[in-house]
């Protein structure tokens, strides 16, 4: 099956609903202008809460070809959880996707696996797609341990989840050494655990949804290294934080398809 690419925007804690429609406005009129071909790559936004509602109203207002989602969601359905905001509020936003378990919620936030299964649970329960985030430190790839906890984190994740619900999940994996630090993983890095990831999926439920399945990269992603890491067969699209909130690396990350070919 042949997986449709996808480009995610995690703003993280940046711009103001007022920013927020500026950005949304230049990304879709410079994808416009440039001719982008949405069959070839899906891209999404996820700006911070406050933001969702103004981003909303414009995509779907000027019928903009650009998904949008958030970057958490809490674990419970209502009730007493202050500053928590329900899977059920952003289905009502049209939310599309859901980041659950960045490494910056579970550094800053103490998020555990059982917390991020709650919540990778909690979004599908809602039909908003979770992009379950892995990774490991640096002292875990010094120690070459990167793979069997980059895997323990997804089982951890996707416990408890039916094939079919499993096969509509998103995982990104983000070696936490490469964000934000302009340490990128190189494409081989990214390759061995992505591919690692998509062999655990196939043993715990089946070829069929392994093949489904999107597998991101994000780990300072630009336009400048966006083509060599999309030509790894297991990398079906990045998780862009800082480059997502500039147009025009963003941009060229979405239509990495029509960089210079690699090599
Ligand atoms: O969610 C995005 C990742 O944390 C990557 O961030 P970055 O592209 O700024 O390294």
């Amino acid at each position: 099956m042949a997986r449709t690419p996808l480009m995610a925007g995690n703003w993280k804690m940046n711009l103001t609903h007022v920013e927020a429609v500026g950005l949304v406005q230049k990304l879709a009129w410079t994808l416009s202008d440039k001719k982008h071909d949405s069959g070839r790559c899906e891209v999404v936004v996820l700006p911070p809460f406050t933001d969702i509602r103004s981003v909303q109203t414009l995509i779907e207002g000027d019928r903009l070809e650009l998904g949008f989602g958030a970057q958490d969601l809490s674990p419970h359905d209502k009730g007493a959880y202050t500053g928590d905001v329900s899977a059920e509020m952003l289905a009502k936003l049209n939310c599309r996707y859901v980041t659950v378990g960045h490494s910056e919620r579970r550094t800053y936030h103490a998020e555990d696996d059982a917390l991020v299964n709650a919540k990778t649970k909690q979004a599908l329960a809602h039909r908003i797609t979770p992009i379950v985030c892995v990774g490991e430190g640096l002292d875990v790839r010094q120690a070459g341990n990167q793979v069997e906890y980059t895997l323990a984190q997804v089982r951890a994740a996707l416990d408890g989840l039916s094939a079919e619900q499993a096969a509509s999940v998103v995982i990104a994996y983000e070696p936490v050494w490469a964000i934000g630090t302009g340490e990128v993983a190189t494409p081989a890095d990214a390759q061995e655990v992505c591919g690692a990831i998509r062999g655990l999926l196939a043993e715990a439920f089946g070829a069929d949804v392994a093949d489904r399945v999107r597998i991101l990269y994000g780990g300072s992603v630009k336009s400048n290294n966006v083509a060599q890491i999309m030509d790894q067969p297991d990398v079906d699209g990045c998780l862009v934080g800082g480059a997502s909130l500039q147009i025009d690396e963003f941009s060229a990350i979405a239509r990495f398809y029509a960089l210079p070919a690699v090599g």
